[in-house]
């Protein structure tokens, strides 16, 4: 496996990049380092480059022998997709073809994709299984299934074998501590919380307690960033194997509201959080929770980490040791 991973400088993308170079397989990292930070790839081959780059892509997979890409750059902030589209359709629409165009035109036709549970807006049913209708809320979304549908019919004309991973809430850290999630302006609950526990952020907002759930907040599920990882890994080994293009969600199937997420919190650094209720944030469905079942028969994925409290302590080992992040 000669692996480009685009975004492998980012959050979810340096996990993978992580677990991919410990089993061996050849990694090359390309991220123009918008949101990504050098320091989150500790080893191995680094390239600063756009996806909009066509010559500079099409030069490193010819030097490195690129025969498979995994996708993370995009942009994925839900709430500046709904003020800035033209910034979320350019990247996560016209960036993607244009590394398609590039694939394609030098014969790399494997493509490990990430996609979000975005896709499904509103959900008509829960747990959430692949079938069911997909009605983004938000143009992050929205951007997202385009390129689901495009690599669709690329898989059927052009020879496209992919998988489109949709997760549902990426948190955690790697177990050794060094690489994390840091998103500047950040807008995630678990980090949010956790700086609020380190005194840089002064309180936590509860974007709504008025959800018919059953305290009244949003309930999600949270997944970690490593066992997403793994699953990054099964999906090119299923490639490589031959297998067919496919989607599948990626979640824990447990929900968990806002309120239980800031006392799970609590709970695991033993200090009292200062909350505020405010309005619902635009766009917030009420519960979202994953059935992951489709990619645990198909590919043998199974999440290492199934509980809230452990997940979190991962996450607090990074933000207590970095709590400017990377800087
Ligand atoms: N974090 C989540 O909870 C979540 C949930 C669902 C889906 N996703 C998706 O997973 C992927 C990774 O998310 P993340 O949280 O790690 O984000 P991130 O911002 O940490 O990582 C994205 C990386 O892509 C790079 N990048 C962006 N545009 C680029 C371009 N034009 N050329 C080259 N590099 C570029 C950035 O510099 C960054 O390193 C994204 O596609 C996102 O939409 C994330
Ligand atoms: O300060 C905050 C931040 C968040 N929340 C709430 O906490 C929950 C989780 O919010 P996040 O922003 O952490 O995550 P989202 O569920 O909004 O979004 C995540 O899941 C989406 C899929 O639904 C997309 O994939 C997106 O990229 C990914 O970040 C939501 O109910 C939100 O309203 C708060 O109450 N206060």
């Amino acid at each position: 496996m000669n692996v480009l991973v685009t975004g492998g400088a980012g959050y979810i993308g340096s996990h993978t990049v992580r677990l991919l170079q410990s089993m061996g397989k050849n990694v090359v990292v390309y991220d123009n380092l918008s949101t990504g930070h050098r320091d989150a790839v500790k080893q191995g081959t680094f390239v600063k480059g756009d996806i909009f780059d066509s010559e500079l892509l099409e030069d490193t997979i010819k030097r490195y022998s690129i025969d498979s890409v995994v996708h993370f750059a995009a942009f994925s902030l839900v709430g500046e997709s709904m003020e800035k589209p033209e910034k979320y359709y350019k990247n996560n629409v016209m960036g993607t073809l244009n590394l398609l165009d590039v694939m394609i035109k030098n014969d790399v036709k494997k493509m490990v994709f990430s996609s979000t549970a975005a896709v499904y807006g509103e959900p008509e049913r829960i747990p959430i299984t692949e079938d069911i209708s997909k009605n983004p809320t938000n143009i992050y979304g929205k951007t997202k299934l385009i390129m689901e549908n495009a690599m669709e019919d690329y898989s059927k004309i052009l020879g496209l074998k992919y998988i489109a991973l949709r997760y549902f809430n990426a948190c955690g850290a790697d177990e050794g501590g060094d690489i994390g999630e840091d998103h500047n302006p950040e807008s995630h609950l678990i980090p949010l919380v956790l700086k609020t526990c380190l005194g840089i952020r002064d309180s936590i907002k509860i974007f709504g307690e008025d959800y018919p759930t059953e305290d009244g907040t949003c309930v999600r599920d949270y997944i970690h960033v490593n066992d997403l990882a793994q699953a990054h890994y099964l999906a090119l080994k299923a490639l490589y194997e031959g297998k067919d293009s496919n989607v599948y969600n990626l979640g824990n199937g447990n929900g968990f509201s806002v309120k239980e997420i800031i006392n799970s919190a609590e709970k695991v650094t033993g200090i009292t959080i200062k909350k505020e209720v405010t309005g619902r944030r635009a766009g917030d469905p009420a519960v979202l929770i994953a059935s992951s079942e489709k990619i645990a028969k198909e590919l043998g994925w199974k999440p290492e980490y199934t509980n809230i409290e452990d997940i979190i302590a991962t996450a607090w080992k990074w933000h207590k040791n970095h709590p400017e992040g990377y800087k």
